[in-house]
């Protein structure tokens, strides 16, 4: 009857595995979050080398293209020197109109034909311009460029530097190159100057980028000057944010590249990636648009964020850890109490197998036998499987096994019901005490029975025995005095109760003693045996012999009249006399009895009362001859004896 667990259950090691299979993701969660943080350091450097190495690009286009230009301006003083001729004067402020127009003229044809050239002017020898190609709003005559740089006798080279407009011009600045034209005695005697159109500058950009260079969507956008830690000067197309209002205060050089830099301003928090172009007159910036550069933050910032990812994932997985850990703990907690329910499965089945008391598991609703144990098999020679009804197979009366499941039902799943039985076992009966208890089930009603049998033949035996002893006399079987009372008491209640008759033969043998001292007390035992077999065959089923001492019987006869008990008491007293005698060593031993007989009456105070009427009738038929039937005075009454007639 033991039961199986089926339940799965992950064991121990399968959870300790789950959580060496969390520590290695992550590891690995932390290996690639660390090699995606140094991929992206590494880009990034890659990047800022790619962008320092394009902007640098750009300068040196600049640079070329303003050398271009020195090659114009270097025309442009043989013209001047041309228009001039050898008349040159000390100051072009003396010049005569004519030398003035000519020059003009020269100067005009000259920047016309030159599409870099957005100018061409001399200036005299203290940088005051002079003369101009054409007329430009933004350029006045008087305005005045530095000419200090290529003041010196030793400088020949071209300069090239920032114009910068004067105090009443608004021309935007730009790149400007000044060479001095001198007199015979080295001293500069005027400067021609030409600058760079923005055009040109543009064009410059984009024959570059023809070229090779790209930054992809950003461009270059602007040119600023810078003095001191202010932009001070901004080329034309640089936008309104940069201006000389916006204050840079903070600058972030590349680790590799020194005149590669971030300028952030504390306006709009923009990061503006600009190249330094250093000149002679101050430090210019190639300003690249960064709105769209956040990419480049400082590689520290993904690190950061890699690394609160990183905790993240390690808090998340942390939390799985003791999420396994505890489910972990719960599973072991549950194999455990599986062992030990296990273990007291395996006892408790064993405890079945060996019981010595027979159990049975049956189906409530027929009584189907599902199981059982050895005991009821070597009690009852059958075992599940034989489709056995336990109620016809094995209850003698079918209305015993019927109380016994109504009293289960009623009882519950908690208790029980007990009863004393006799079942069938074979072509034989025997006594048993039949537990039956419902089996818990998930609906209100138990569906299942558990029953046990406790074989009680052999006490059942010892109690009819001790009964036997209680109850009859041992000399002659018949009941004995107490015996005799407890039913005789309880007919005349019955009798008294429904106005029944009832008669009562009071039996004493005749001479016993003489018997006994004839023959001995043996013999005299055997004498009074077979008496009571002589009353035992002299009486109905219902009526009841006695002995209630000595030589002394007693029969009660209910639901019998006068007449009838008169008949059964000769019939005793013929029997004894007649029937063959008992014997002793050979010899027959005759006995005769006399018999009193009494009824009982409306003045009856109980069995007692009738038994005394009996024993003086008897006292009379002893009296009167022995041998004989007497009848009690009460009993001789005509009114008594018609209603004992009835
Ligand atoms: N053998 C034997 N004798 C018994 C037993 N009980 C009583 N007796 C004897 O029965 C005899 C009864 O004798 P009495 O009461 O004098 O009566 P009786 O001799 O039968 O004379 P009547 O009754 O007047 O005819 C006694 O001798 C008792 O000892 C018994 O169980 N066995």
């Amino acid at each position: 009857m033991s039961d199986q667990h089926t339940a799965s259950i992950p064991s121990k090691p399968l959870f300790q595995y789950y959580a060496a299979m969390t520590w290695l993701l992550a590891f690995l969660a932390c290996l690639y979050i660390g090699s995606s943080t140094f991929r992206v350091y590494q880009h990034k450097r890659q990047l800022e080398q790619q962008i320092a190495q394009q902007l640098q690009n750009v300068a040196l286009a600049s640079r070329r293209s303003l050398e271009l230009q020195l090659s114009q301006v270097v025309t442009t003083e043989n013209l001047v020197a041309d228009a001039l001729g050898d008349h040159m004067p000390p100051d072009l402020a003396s010049a005569t109109g004519q030398q003035v127009a000519r020059l003009q003229a020269l100067l005009t044809r000259e920047a016309a034909g030159n599409d870099d050239i957005e100018l061409l002017g001399v200036a005299g020898g203290d940088g005051r311009v002079l003369f101009m190609s054409n007329n430009v709003t933004t350029v006045h005559e008087g305005d005045r460029i530095d000419v200090s740089a290529v003041r010196a006798p030793a400088t020949q080279a071209p300069v090239i530097d920032v114009y910068q407009g004067g105090p009443h011009s608004a021309w935007p600045s730009g790149f400007v190159v000044t060479r001095p034209v001198r007199g015979a005695d080295g001293l500069p005697r005027a400067f021609v100057f030409a600058l760079q159109s923005h055009d040109a500058f543009q064009r410059r950009l984009k024959e570059q980028e023809q070229a090779g260079f790209s930054l992809g969507r950003h461009s270059v956008v602007a040119i600023v000057q810078v003095a001191g830690n202010r932009l001070a000067f901004r080329y034309p197309m640089a936008d309104a944010v940069i201006g000389a209002k916006v204050p840079v205060v903070e600058r972030q050089p590349f680790r590799d590249h020194p005149h590669l830099s971030y300028w952030i301003s504390p306006y709009d928090h923009i990061k503006h990636l600009v190249y330094e172009l250093p000149f002679a007159n101050g430090t210019f910036l190639l300003r690249v648009e960064a709105a769209e550069l956040d990419f480049l933050a400082p590689w520290y910032a993904e690190l950061v964020f890699s690394g609160v990812s990183a905790l993240l994932l390690l808090t998340a997985l942390a939390l799985l850890q003791r999420l396994v850990r505890q489910g972990a703990r719960q599973a072991a907690q549950l194999q455990f109490d599986k062992e030990q329910l296990d273990i007291g499965a395996r006892a408790m089945g064993r405890l079945i197998a060996t019981a010595p008391v027979a159990l049975a598991h049956v189906r409530l609703d027929d009584g189907l036998l599902l199981r059982a144990n050895p005991a009821f098999g070597s009690l009852f020679g059958a075992m599940p499987g034989e489709q056995l009804k336990v109620a016809e197979a094995l209850f003698a009366d079918t209305a015993v096994w019927r109380e016994l499941c109504a009293g289960a039902r009623l009882a519950g799943a908690a208790e029980g019901r007990s009863m004393e039985v006799t079942l069938k076992v074979g072509d034989s009966t025997r006594h048993a005490l039949v537990s039956v208890a419902p089996l818990p089930s998930k609906r209100d009603e138990p569906r299942e029975l558990l029953l046990s049998f406790t074989d009680t033949e052999a006490q059942h035996a010892r109690e009819q025995a001790l009964a036997s002893i209680a109850y009859s006399d041992p000399l002659t079987r018949l009941a004995n005095r107490r015996a005799f009372f407890q039913q005789a008491d309880a007919a005349f209640a019955i009798a008294s109760r429904y106005e029944r008759p009832l008669a009562l033969l009071m039996i004493d043998l005749d001479h016993f003693k003489h018997v006994n001292d004839t023959y001995g007390h043996a013999a005299g035992d055997a004498v009074l045996v077979r008496t009571a077999n002589c009353l035992r065959h002299s009486v109905r089923h219902a009526d009841l012999p006695a002995r209630l001492g000595g030589e002394e019987f007693v029969v009660m006869l209910p639901e019998t009249t006068l007449a009838e008990a008169l008949e059964t008491a000769e019939r005793i007293r013929r029997t004894i006399e007649q029937s063959p005698p008992a014997e002793f060593e050979g010899r027959a031993i005759p006995v005769t009895a006399s018999v009193g007989v009494a009824m009982m009456h409306s003045d009856s105070k109980g069995i007692e009362s009738i038994l005394n009427e009996a024993d003086m009738a008897l006292y009379d038929a002893k009296e009167t001859g022995r041998n004989k039937v007497a009848t009690s005075t009460a009993a001789r009454a005509p009114q008594m004896a018609d209603a004992a007639a009835r």
